[in-house]
């Protein structure tokens, strides 16, 4: 009974006074561990408390949160209705929402071929060129009377120049800033190191006027114009003083300017691609958009099909279809949706698409000349000895060349992807030339697919075409792309 009434009473830590005793043995333990002390039995039931006080929050902030995500995401969803609904009244205040990737075709590696369905009952080979830029090349894209129809249609129409002499205001523009040989000077010592190298006037000549010097014709006119007059092939402050602002120009006019010194040599045209256009041209667009697996208004909004015609002798330097991407430039497709005026302004070329028309007798291959290089420097491009921007001269030593065969496309990107699904950075290894004709004509065809790097440009400027598209009396029957949306955007 007593061992009964021990154990029973055994309520340790009451605090009543009347405690029974615990049997000596329980006393013992109770002594050694304190497990029934009273001090003991608050902590284990704070801890306990606690516990379940943590799980209660945590239940509650997962339901909160996950309800409040809900309530943002029905907000935005709400949002972008509305800016939506609002872009009809004021595009250029809108906020897109970026919820569009650009597709990027990926090239595995060099060599690489993937079998790609552009038409129906057909496959093509599409084969990797070189993973910087990522260019790819596909036989028979056209066929042999596809090209036929191009170039005759290009014909039909007439060919420009593609680059005309023109007579520069240079003269009047150092009078009108009443500019010094010195200011003069410093406006082409680009690396500000007090004389003017060789590459320095060939760059200033090549990018402003569109003559391309050589080191060699620049000696000839340093020697023509007595301008070197120590003979180091560098001009001092004070050798510049002693030509007058326009010597270099008007000794080229005297010497007479030939289309072989130009940065380009050939004729173009440009052929519309829209309905109530040849069949053949339409086609070719709707193959571009199954290759490149961009949105159809992508490239129904982008610049018309570019057809080129090079006779013999006819080159291309090296160059870039599109510019570097800064904050304040702007491009010239989307130029009429952009907010402010901008003193730079780009084409925008996101994809170069390629067709050669013609298979060439002789050169005419388009070189890429540091496709694929470990790294690039613009400096050592362009060396005393060896310039590999040169297309007339220094094919052979491009990394990469493409033979021209009927048929064929290539195709590249331009700019990197921002690694948001978006328009990146230009890639700089994307630079390339056509190689001077050698025997024939070469004919080639530039589709060129136009999207701004600034998503919001791009998206207020397809806005603004199908609100003027919807404004338009006739616009079902001549639009080519999908307006059964409003909102061009919509089809990104
Ligand atoms: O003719 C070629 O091979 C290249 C043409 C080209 O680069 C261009 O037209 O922009
Ligand atoms: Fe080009």
């Amino acid at each position: 009974m007593t061992g009964t009434q021990s154990s029973q009473g055994g309520e340790v830590g009451t605090s009543g006074s009347a405690t029974l005793p615990l049997n000596p043995q329980t006393e013992r333990l109770c002594n050694k561990t304190s497990i029934c002390s009273r001090s003991y039995f608050v902590v284990v039931m704070v801890f306990f408390h606690v516990y379940i006080i943590n799980v209660i929050a945590l239940l509650f902030y997962v339901h909160y949160s996950s309800g409040q995500e809900d309530d943002s995401r029905s907000r935005d969803a709400q949002n972008s209705d509305h800016s939506r609904v609002n872009s009809r009244d004021a595009p250029s205040k809108v906020e897109y929402q970026r919820d569009f990737s650009l597709p990027r075709i990926e090239g595995i590696r060099v060599g690489h071929v993937q079998k790609v369905s552009l038409t129906p009952g057909k496959e093509h080979l599409m084969r990797t060129l070189s993973m910087k830029p990522l260019l790819f090349e596909i036989p028979n894209f056209l066929s042999e009377d596809e090209c036929q129809v191009v170039m005759q249609l290009a014909q039909l129409k007439g060919l420009m120049e593609s680059q005309l002499m023109v007579q520069g205001d240079h003269e009047e523009l150092v009078k009108e800033l009443n500019l010094s040989p010195e200011e003069i000077f410093n406006l082409l010592d680009i690396n500000q190191d007090g004389q003017l190298q060789q590459t320095e006037i060939l760059t200033h000549s090549r990018v402003r006027d569109g003559i391309w010097l050589t080191p060699d014709t620049l000696t000839e006119i340093y020697a023509g114009l007595k301008a070197d007059k120590n003979g180091d092939g560098l001009l001092s402050i004070e050798e510049f003083r002693l030509l007058s602002s326009d010597a270099f120009q008007r000794f080229l006019q005297q010497q007479g300017v030939k289309k072989s010194q130009l940065v380009r040599n050939s004729r173009h045209t440009w052929l519309y691609q829209g309905e109530g256009t040849h069949k053949v041209l339409q086609d070719i667009k709707k193959r571009v958009i199954k290759l490149t697996r961009l949105p159809p208004v992508l490239v129904d909004l982008s610049e018309p099909l570019q057809v080129v015609r090079y006779e013999e002798g006819g080159h291309y330097h090296a160059h870039h279809d599109s510019g570097p991407v800064y904050p304040e430039t702007a491009c010239t497709h989307t130029r009429l949706a952009a907010n402010t005026s901008t003193p730079f302004e780009t084409s925008c070329r996101y994809i170069t698409v390629l067709f050669y028309l013609n298979s060439v007798e002789g050169g005419g291959e388009t070189a890429f000349p540091v496709a694929d290089n470990r790294t690039y420097d613009e400096v050592s491009l362009i060396q005393n000895d060896v310039d590999l921007l040169d297309t007339r001269r220094n094919c052979d030593k491009s990394n990469l060349r493409v033979k021209p065969t009927k048929g064929k496309a290539v195709f590249w990107y331009n700019y990197l992807s921002d690694g948001k699904g978006w328009v990146g950075e230009q890639d700089e290894y994307a630079l390339h030339g056509g190689c001077v004709v050698t025997h024939g004509t070469k004919w080639v065809a530039n589709k060129w697919i136009n999207i701004d790097p600034d998503y919001q440009r791009q998206a207020r400027y397809q806005q603004l075409v199908s609100q003027q598209l919807d404004n338009s009396d006739d616009d079902s029957s001549t639009v080519s792309y999908d307006t059964h949306s409003s909102n061009a955007h919509q089809d990104l």
